[in-house]
């Protein structure tokens, strides 16, 4: 079983009252005597129906103790120091050393067990039942005529995968056309979002990396290309700090608000790439160029209130009071009458569009160019070699 089928389809099937039932019968069986295959093969049913993501390193503790189980101890050579993410699942499964399969199953069972009991109390809350579902990457809700787009990636600081991005873009086309009046992206952790996820770069097979960067460049047009064309207001809640992607992205939304922890950074040159989210042209705009050139070129970091200074930022809260200054700014703003609200952010906006979608075009050649560059290789290999931090 791989990790992802491991942990896949958690949104889908039981709802909270069965998933009770499920985890119940799966405690009783497990404090009775050891766990039997009958209940192995229930738990590992009952780890898809989980609806709430436990996180990176309790997939892997799942994933090892379930190999444990089904092969016994590890025998398969260590996967390539690149290839990161087969490295971490052998190492989880190496570590359970000679730990005999029936102990295995037993720590697999309680552990599921234990994942559905705070799984099922967690789906009482009121968000929960409002999440929309569909989304592995993203908590998406509705309410008060709002519709919150939540990255939720905390453990990797929101970092943009290549289904995060795609999902954003459902979100964003499905936000369209629903009866919210605002749409809010935002992110679920400490961070807002560290930017483009760099294994997007890792994996690729020789000779394959043209084609690659072709299809991200594509990926990349089409994303940044929702963003323009979006019909209703777009606000951005930066809850923490944002790198990349997430910053030059802002220039195309039509509030950003800043918790006082926030800070704005596009490190471009460190990473042999080149702007992108059309803040090539919205930057120099907004805030000029000699400041556009500083963050865009020299990488400079912003705090909030800098960034709020130079135009970039809407307003900045302190972080304390942060969400409920923020929440119910927005939830007065949605009240406002829909239509002409809408109405008025196609006459601010419209004018613009052919020329956005100009640049948008225009950098991502230039981006497509760059990925294949030593420069941006070597910075990419700096990191997940652990050399380099922003
Ligand atoms: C040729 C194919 C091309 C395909 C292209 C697809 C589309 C591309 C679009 C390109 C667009 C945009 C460009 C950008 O956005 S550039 C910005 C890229 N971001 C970064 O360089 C940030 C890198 N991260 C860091 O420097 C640090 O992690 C941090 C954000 C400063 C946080 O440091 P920390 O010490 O507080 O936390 P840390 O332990 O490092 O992070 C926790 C875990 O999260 C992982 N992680 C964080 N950010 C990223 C990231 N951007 N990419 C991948 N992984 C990230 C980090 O590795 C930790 O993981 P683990 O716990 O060790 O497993």
């Amino acid at each position: 079983m791989a990790l992802a089928g491991a942990v896949r389809c958690w949104r889908l099937g039981a709802g909270p009252s069965s998933l009770q039932m499920q985890a119940l019968s799966l405690h009783m069986s497990k404090t009775a005597m050891g766990a039997s295959q009958k209940d192995f093969e229930s738990a590992m049913n009952q780890v898809k129906l989980l609806k709430k993501d436990p996180g990176n390193e309790v997939k892997l503790k799942l994933y090892a103790l379930y190999k444990q189980t089904t092969e016994g101890p590890c025998n398969t050579p260590r996967p390539g120091v690149f290839d990161l993410i087969n490295k971490a699942k052998w190492d989880a499964w190496n570590a359970l050393g000679n730990l005999p399969k029936e102990t295995a199953r037993q720590n697999y069972v309680d552990l599921v067990s234990d994942l559905s009991s705070s799984d099922s109390s967690s789906q009482v809350k009121p968000e929960a039942d409002r999440k929309q579902p569909g989304y592995e990457t993203l908590v998406v809700t509705s309410e008060d005529s709002i519709t919150k787009i939540m990255m939720n990636r905390p453990a990797k600081k929101n970092a943009l995968t290549i289904q995060m991005y795609r999902e954003i873009m459902l979100a964003l086309e499905a936000a369209s056309k629903d009866d919210s009046t605002i749409i809010v992206l935002t992110g679920n952790g400490d961070y807002y979002s560290s930017g483009n996820d760099l294994m997007n770069f890792m994996n690729i097979p020789p000779g394959e990396m043209e084609k690659e960067a072709k299809n991200g460049a594509i990926l990349l047009r089409d994303f940044v290309g929702c963003f323009i064309d979006f019909p209703k207001p777009l606000v951005a809640v930066i809850n923490g700090p944002a790198i990349g992607i997430s910053v030059t992205i802002l220039g195309l939304f039509d509030l950003v608000y800043a918790s006082d922890r926030a800070t704005f950074h596009t490190p471009f040159t460190h990473l042999g790439q080149s702007p992108e989210g059309c803040s090539s042209y919205t930057f120099p705009k907004i805030m000029g160029q000699a400041k556009a050139a500083e963050m865009l070129m020299f990488g400079k970091k912003l705090t909030a209130r800098e960034a709020c200074a130079q135009g970039l930022v809407t307003e900045v809260f302190p972080d304390s009071t942060f969400q409920k200054e923020v929440w119910t700014r927005l939830k007065a703003y949605s009240k406002l009458p829909r239509n002409t609200l809408h109405i008025s952010k196609q006459s601010i906006r419209n004018l613009e569009k052919e020329k956005l979608h100009a640049v948008n075009a225009e950098e991502n050649s230039v981006l497509q160019e760059r990925w294949l560059s030593d420069e941006c290789i070597n910075a990419v290999m700096s990191f997940l070699s652990r050399k380099a931090k922003l």
